[in-house]
């Protein structure tokens, strides 16, 4: 596995006080930099001035009501939001220090860097192998070895190897909803992805299958960074090392999960924590 992406010290001076105090005790370098972006939905602005950086090969949990723009920050870091008729950006996303928005970044290439997982897993109606290995033969490669030896290792990585391995050649969509979750999972991190973004990963699953994915995401982020939007704030506490509260479509405040959830900062961070509203 490899995590090529240049790495570039955190600007400290980008960050509010709470933020530097809660970050900069080892300062970690930053995967993606999100120097003060804004999006509208056609004249409804969802994001203000959002200033965030993703620490690397970190956990970071995006928090708050609904409605507050958790999946719509989370969509622009792959440029998903391009899909969106009407929507417009204002800002900077800067990923190995390119913003991702300029013209001639090729948006297939950014979505292979940066993959995502929804709230419903979305199999293919493919064999499991072939849903994994979907990415590379996209990408040209049609070595059996390479590709049996890329779906054992990203089945492997998404902990349903021993689930799955006496029937890979039987379809995905065979599989329970959790097993279905992780398979996806599998076939974003196939194609080595820098990023992976989590939206709601586990809110379609029982409990158990939730287990798996939260155990999952602390394995993962050995190798990649993880961002993921939850709704359940126990779960954000549980997977996440640094979370972002976020309120009516700005950033309250970022920090570290121990800190914002024992003592946060801001007032509506704590109303919100506390179930004073959402
Ligand atoms: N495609 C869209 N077109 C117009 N408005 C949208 C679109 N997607 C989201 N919005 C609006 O943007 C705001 C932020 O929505 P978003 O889905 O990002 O919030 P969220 O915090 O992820 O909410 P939830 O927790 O309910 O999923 C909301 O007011 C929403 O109605």
């Amino acid at each position: 596995m490899s995590n090529n992406s240049n790495t570039h010290a955190m600007d400290m001076s980008a960050l509010g006080r709470s933020q530097e105090e809660a970050l900069s005790m080892d300062r970690e370098t930053i995967a993606l930099d999100v120097p003060g972006l804004s999006l509208f939905y056609g004249s409804k602005q969802a994001l203000f001035d959002v200033n965030i950086q993703i620490p690397r090969n970190r956990v970071t949990a995006f928090i708050g009501p609904s409605g507050c723009g958790k999946s719509t920050l989370l969509r622009c870091f792959n440029r998903m939001n391009d899909l969106v008729d009407g929507c417009r950006i204002e800002g900077q996303i800067l990923l190995d220090n390119k913003n991702i928005f300029d013209k001639n970044v090729n948006v297939s290439n950014l979505r292979r860097r940066v993959g995502m997982v929804f709230q419903k897993p979305n199999p293919f109606p493919k064999s499991i192998y072939e849903n994994v290995a979907y990415g590379l033969r996209i990408q040209g490669v049609n070595s059996k070895r390479t590709l049996d030896d890329v779906v054992e290792w990203a089945l492997k990585g998404a902990a349903l190897w021993d689930e799955v391995k006496d029937r890979l050649h039987e379809s995905a969509l065979g599989l329970s909803g959790g097993q279905q979750q992780r398979l996806v999972i599998a076939r974003t991190i196939a194609v080595e992805p820098e990023v992976l973004l989590l939206d709601e990963p586990a809110s379609a699953l029982d409990p158990i299958s939730t287990l798996k994915i939260e155990e999952l995401i602390n394995e993962l982020k050995k190798k990649f960074t993880i961002v993921i939007v939850t709704h359940n704030m126990q779960q954000a506490a549980r997977v996440s090392d640094y979370t972002a509260f976020m309120y009516m479509g700005e950033l309250v405040e970022f920090g570290d999960t121990n800190t914002l959830f024992t003592n946060p900062s801001e007032k509506q961070t704590e109303d919100y924590i506390t179930g004073r509203y959402g």
